[in-house]
Parts: C-alpha cells; structure tokens; sequence
C-alpha cells in the first residue's frame, strides 16, 4: 500500500529530558506524526515540555502507555528504563521506538523481541544517525564496489565523558551506561549497517576514576559514583570477514586519532571529523575517499598533506541532526507491514555485541556472537517523498 497514512500516526512521548526536544523538533515537520501527549516522572517537566512543544496532553506515564488512541510510545527515558517502558507499551499493543541501549541486559531484550514478535507491533530502537546522509553515502559506496572488498574497520570515540554539559549525568555512570553502552551503539550501528552482521569479539575495559565531579547546571559541584568502566577497547570480527577495532572513551581528554574509517581491497573510507563524539553520532559531515590509484602509496616521494582525500558527493537527505527519522520510518513500515530500518532485531544484536565485549575479559577472551539481524535498505534518496508524503516547510515546523 502506497500514499499516506490512512490518519496520523498518534504517539507518545515517555521521557521529557534533554533529548526529547531534537526529536520533537525532528517529528513537527511530518504532519502524519501527532505527538499527542507526553509524560516524565516529574509532572513539570512534562508539563513543560507540552507546553513548548504544544503538545496537547501531559499526563503520567501509566496515562500515555493506557491511551487507546495512542499507536505508538517514543522511549526516550534512561537507559535502566527503557526495557520496563518497552515492555508495558508493547504489552497494551502499541508499537514502540526507544532510545539507545535497547535493554540492559539480553534476557530482557529477547524478551521484547518475542513480545513484539507475538503481538505482531513493530519495535524500532536509536540510532537512527545511519539514515543520514553520511551513512548512506558511505554505505552507497561500499555497494557500488568503491573500496572493494571491505577487510577492516577502526573506530575511536575519546571523550571525557557527559559531566560537563549534561545537568543529571548520573545514569552514564550507572549500569547501562558506560561508553560503551553510550556510544558504542553509533559505531556499531554503522558498521553493521555497512558489513553486515559481527560473529565475535575481544575486549577489554577500565576506568580512570571512581566517582566524577558535575561541572554544568543546578547540581554543579556534585559528585557522582561511578559504577562501569569508562574506557573500553575490542575486536570485532563481522560474518562477512572483515575485521575491525573500536575504542570508547569516557576518560580521554584530547585525541587526533582518525574517528572512524572502513578499509577494503582497492581503497579507504574515512570519516574525518575533528570533534571526538562526532563521527558515526552525527546525521551529516564529509565522506572521504582514497582509492588505490589516489592513495599515499601510490605516489613517490609520498604526499604528507590531507589534500588528496576526494569528498565524496552526498545525494542523500537528512544532512542534519534528524533523530526522530527512525520513528518516521517506522511509521511507514507499519503502513506497509515492511521491515524497520532502525529495528529492534538490529539493536538487540548491536546489544549482544557490547554485552560480549564487555563479559570478554570474564568470560574468556572471544565471544561468540549468538544473533544476527537483517541488515537495513538504504534509504530512497527522496525519502520521505519516496512514501508519497510531503514534509512540511520548515518555518511552519517548530
Ligand atoms: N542527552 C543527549 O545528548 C542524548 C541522549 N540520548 C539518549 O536518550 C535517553 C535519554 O537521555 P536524556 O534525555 O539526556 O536524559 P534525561 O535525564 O535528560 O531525561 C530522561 C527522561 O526520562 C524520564 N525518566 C527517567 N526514568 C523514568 C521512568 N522510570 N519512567 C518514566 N520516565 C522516566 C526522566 O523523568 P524525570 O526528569 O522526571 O526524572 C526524564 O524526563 C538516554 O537513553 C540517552 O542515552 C541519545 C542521544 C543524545
Ligand atoms: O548519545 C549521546 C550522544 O553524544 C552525547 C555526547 O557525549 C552523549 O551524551 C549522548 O548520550
């Protein structure tokens, strides 16, 4: 079935913190998406938040997840959250989108893939920064055979963690944060979306300090308890064959190490991001491309500058911060009974994979990986136009 929704697709907003506002900024500009009520555990705050996002009801959690009328709940609450408020939504037959990490622990997640499975809803999880176009332009080049056979991966992510410049940084401290959990899901997210699948991994993890000093916001001057690791190195071997390094930092203060960068047979990929938690985090940035007859190794004496690097044309939508997309396509895919890109199956592998990187220094050095997921369609490149549906202008957007 083409066209549009048959009527707006009614969801609900639990978790009214600080990244609610992109997404709602995000889903203001597709009239087929009615965020219509909204909820936190501090009335406030939802109240708040409806009110400078007009949004017509702020109510309570239990008030959103029982609303009939509602298709769909938007999970933006902690990490230590989202399974419960998953699972409840997914239990009164609504269709969920969480943010990231999809559970925090693997009984849990294939908990709710079972239920959704049963129940017949679709779950859709963060990030969904691959649909950007940066990701697809990566991931178009890969098709197109641009580096060959895709061998290696590298990704490095060194931050000095969220303490100064998020207010209530404590549940990045907690279980179900860590960098790891945090970050990793970008960087994972992405590469599977352009290699597919990860059978094992290696890894390794410590911390620099056991409780951390919040320097932003009404509790600047509090200290927080750490309670994960906060620096984190693996190995990733993907089913397809290629092989790959990925560190998550909490505890690093500065760093020129390349962010991320895809090897293959007859040429490079590489994401040239300055910021550290840029990178696979963002929707938007150059794509960078040196092919075998391009590259360093092909010219004597061997250039030093960065100038030879070719930025790859980027024909894709969505080259700016657009979380929320996923939530768009998921919408699509319940009108079309089609697969989500943002699924729930990729984010419980995405899981897996951290889960074993973080047991591999217990339990042994490689971990099997035991899921797989289908890997996403790239996204028509006039998507949303592609599902017969025109955004709004963006002045008449919020
Ligand atoms: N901040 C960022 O830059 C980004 C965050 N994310 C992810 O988004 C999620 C939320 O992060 P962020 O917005 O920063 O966090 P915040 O702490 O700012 O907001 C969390 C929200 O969840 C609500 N909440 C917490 N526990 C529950 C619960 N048990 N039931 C219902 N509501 C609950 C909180 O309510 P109350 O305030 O009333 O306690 C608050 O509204 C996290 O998973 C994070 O990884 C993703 C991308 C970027
Ligand atoms: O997902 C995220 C994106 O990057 C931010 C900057 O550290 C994190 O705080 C956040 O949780």
């Amino acid at each position: 079935m083409t066209g549009n929704l048959p009527k707006a697709f009614r969801v609900g907003l639990i978790g009214c913190g600080r990244i609610s506002d992109i997404y709602l900024k995000t889903l203001a500009k597709f009239t087929e998406i009615d965020v219509v009520a909204c909820a936190s555990l501090d009335p406030e705050e939802s109240r708040a938040k409806a009110e400078q996002h007009r949004i017509a009801r702020s109510c309570s959690v239990e008030e959103v997840i029982s609303d009939p009328s509602i298709d769909c709940i938007l999970n933006l609450t902690i990490p230590a959250a989202h399974a419960e408020i998953t699972r409840r939504a997914l239990v009164v037959g609504k269709h969920v989108y969480s943010e990231k990490p999809f559970v925090t622990d693997m009984e849990e997640g294939r908990e709710l893939l079972d239920l959704a499975n049963a129940k017949g809803l679709k779950l859709g999880n963060a990030p969904d920064t691959f649909l950007g176009g940066r990701w697809q332009t990566v991931r178009r080049l890969i098709d197109e055979g641009a580096i060959g056979r895709p061998t290696g991966v590298f990704a490095h992510v060194g931050t000095h963690g969220t303490e100064r410049h998020h207010p209530n940084p404590d549940f990045y401290y907690k279980p179900g944060g860590g960098p790891l959990l945090d970050l990793g899901p970008y960087y994972l997210t992405a590469m599977i979306f352009c290699l597919g699948p990860v059978a094992r991994v290696a890894g390794m993890a410590n911390r620099a300090f056991d409780r951390r000093l919040i320097e932003n916001g009404p509790r600047n001057g509090e200290w927080v308890d750490v309670g994960v690791d906060t620096h984190s190195l693996s190995l990733l071997e993907f089913e397809a064959g290629a092989i790959g390094s990925m560190t998550m930092s909490f505890d690093i203060w500065d760093s020129e190490t390349p962010r991320f960068e895809i090897y293959g047979e007859t040429g490079v990929i590489s994401i040239p991001d300055p910021d550290p938690v840029h990178g696979a985090n963002d929707f938007h940035g150059p794509v960078w491309l040196r092919t075998r007859e391009t590259s360093r190794w092909s010219h004597q004496p061997r250039p030093a500058g960065r100038d030879d690097w070719h930025e790859v044309e980027n024909r894709h939508g969505f080259n700016q911060n657009s979380r929320g997309l996923g939530l768009l396509d998921l919408a699509y895919a319940v009108r079309d009974d089609r697969p989500v890109r943002a699924s729930g199956d990729l984010s419980f592998h995405v899981f897996e994979v951290m889960d074993a990187i973080a047991r591999a220094p217990v339990h042994g050095l490689y971990q099997t990986i035991e899921s797989s997921c289908p890997i996403p369609d790239l996204l028509p490149e006039n998507f949303p136009e592609s599902e017969g549906f025109a955004p709004v202008e963006a002045e008449h957007a919020l």
